[in-house]
């Protein structure tokens, strides 16, 4: 018998591992998979490029409804265009990574993303994960998982990352920087970084990749049933 897909939400702090768990379980389920941070770094990116004023909510709104932000799956994940450009890499750089929280702190470019990523996500199997996403994107999402680690081993984590990258930033800086975001995205007035009532919470400090996959896989499938 054919199931009907559902959709996914994973929300958690900075580096907490959303993104990478959820790439395998859609691709496991055979779902379109949606990381949402990256359409708040491509916005934040064109701000930084076209110099406008990153602390006011209506230029940063007007900014995006003149943009177009386009994801495309690849092998890897996820490509990301901004106005027709692949800015996939470039909205992983530090200054980007540095002011995304202000940008998305705005009331007019939330209201915006959240539209352009309902769209996204209609009517099909996904699996998307950001901030919001339980508690405003996807409020019905037949699954909802608050994901998070210590601050010491997101820290570990996204440094070994940036070893592979050739990106030297000292592991002092980079647990300052995502304590400095988890704490402006938890403390903004507008959709703040929160778990949804009806979210699991998974704790992935002592998981593996593959262990904290499998309990989101064995939820989804009890969903599916
Ligand atoms: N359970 C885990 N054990 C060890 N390393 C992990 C685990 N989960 C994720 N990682 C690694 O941690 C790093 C950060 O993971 P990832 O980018 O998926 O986090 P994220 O929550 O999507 O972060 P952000 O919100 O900042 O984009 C990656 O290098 C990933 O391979
Ligand atoms: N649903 C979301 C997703 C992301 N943000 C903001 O974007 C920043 C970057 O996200 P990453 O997942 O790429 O680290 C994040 O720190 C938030 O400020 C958001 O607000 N809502």
């Amino acid at each position: 018998m054919l199931t009907r897909p559902i959709q996914i939400a994973i929300d958690g702090p900075a580096a907490a591992g959303k993104s990478t768990i959820a790439k395998i379980v859609a691709e496991q389920l055979g779902y379109i998979y949606i990381d949402t941070g990256a359409m708040y770094r491509a916005i934040t990116l064109k701000a930084l490029n076209e110099g406008i004023n990153m602390a006011s909510n209506e230029e940063a709104g007007a900014l995006l409804m003149k943009t177009e932000i386009d994801l495309q799956p690849s092998e890897n994940g996820q490509l990301v265009f901004l106005d027709k450009k692949n800015v996939t890499e470039a909205i992983r750089s530090q200054h980007v990574t540095k002011a995304v929280s202000e940008m998305a702190a705005h009331e007019l470019v939330r209201i915006r993303m959240v539209e352009l990523q309902q769209q996204l996500a209609e009517g099909r199997g996904v699996v998307m994960d950001g901030r919001d996403i339980g508690t405003h994107v996807l409020p019905n999402a037949a699954l909802k998982v608050f994901m998070s680690a210590s601050v010491e081993e997101r820290a570990r984590r996204r440094f070994e990352e940036n070893k592979k990258r050739n990106i030297e930033t000292p592991l002092e800086e980079l647990q300052d920087e995502i304590a400095k975001r988890d704490k402006m995205d938890s403390e903004r007035e507008v959709a703040p970084l929160k778990k949804a009532d009806d979210a699991i919470f998974i704790d992935t400090t002592s998981l593996t990749i593959q262990q904290a996959a499998d309990e989101i896989l064995t939820l989804a499938k009890e969903r599916l049933s």
